[in-house]
């Protein structure tokens, strides 16, 4: 399953998003999906780097341990971890005209409009000598799906869903202790309410497609990574 043909994944370098995608916050807006307002400027062309990419999406309330997972993964597995949380905050560093909407965004427990999510994780990837991906935290709403998907013109391999009590995820965000603007309760009720309404749909369709991992994200760190082990050992063994 490592080789696998995402051919028709475009590059980064021709995707431009207007300002009015800055407008728009995905959780009032599904124009994207019914009419593409955000003005895409897709070329036709292949990232020949990307053909054989394996790509894995990692999915989970706030606080359900993808971050620290994915971590062991990149260390026993090898691949190149982009979380979608960290390059939209690493946006914010940089001076980017998206960082103050970005900011507000996150600030508000809401998702950031799928131009912007995708155009960074596209650019990451087409930086990195890597072929395999773990996306974490992304997508986070089907609009986020659906412009993923659109763009590369690629589906993920397989993903991985870190199911997590709400009580468990509030107490492990609220010791998180990164100093995020939106780990204070508050935001955490908010990006609960929103997780719950835009991302469980996605996990649903990865369901329904046979692509879902579904992790127990309770109990210790090695424990979860126990039953995140065998599912890319047996990615692994297949592609030998
Ligand atoms: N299995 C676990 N049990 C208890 N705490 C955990 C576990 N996995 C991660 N944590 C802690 O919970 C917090 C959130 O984990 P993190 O990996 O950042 O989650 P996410 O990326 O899903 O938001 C961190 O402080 C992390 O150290
Ligand atoms: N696909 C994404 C991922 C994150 N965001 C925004 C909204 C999220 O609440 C914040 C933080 O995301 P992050 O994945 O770092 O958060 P958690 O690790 O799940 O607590 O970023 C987004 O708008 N779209």
């Amino acid at each position: 399953m490592w080789k696998r043909a995402t051919a028709t994944l475009k590059s980064s370098l021709s995707l431009h998003i207007t300002k009015e995608a800055s407008k728009h916050n995905a959780f009032h807006s599904h124009r994207f999906i019914s009419g593409s307002p955000l003005h895409f400027q897709e070329m036709d062309g292949i990232c020949p780097k990307h053909v054989d990419s394996v790509i894995t999406f990692v999915l989970g309330g706030p606080g359900s341990g993808k971050g620290t997972q994915c971590a062991r993964i990149v260390e026993t597995f090898g691949f190149k971890h982009l979380s979608a949380g960290d390059l939209l905050r690493k946006e914010v560093e940089s001076a980017s005209e998206y960082g103050t909407m970005i900011l507000d965004t996150i600030r508000e427990g809401r998702i950031v409009p799928s131009a912007v999510t995708v155009k960074l994780i596209l650019r990451e990837m087409e930086s990195s000598d890597n072929h395999k991906f773990l996306i974490d935290g992304f997508p986070r709403s089907e609009e986020n799906r659906i412009a993923f998907e659109r763009i590369t013109g690629s589906e993920p391999d397989f993903v991985l869903f870190f199911d997590c009590p709400e009580e468990e995820m509030v107490k492990r965000v609220l010791s998180r202790n990164q100093g995020r603007i939106d780990d204070n309760i508050d935001t955490i009720k908010k990006r609960l309410k929103v997780f719950e309404a835009l991302n469980l749909p996605v996990v649903d369709h990865y369901e329904r497609r046979g692509k879902l991992h579904r992790i127990n994200a309770v109990g210790t760190e090695d424990e979860i990574f126990e039953q995140v082990r065998p599912v890319f050992a047996a990615c692994e063994l297949t592609a030998a």
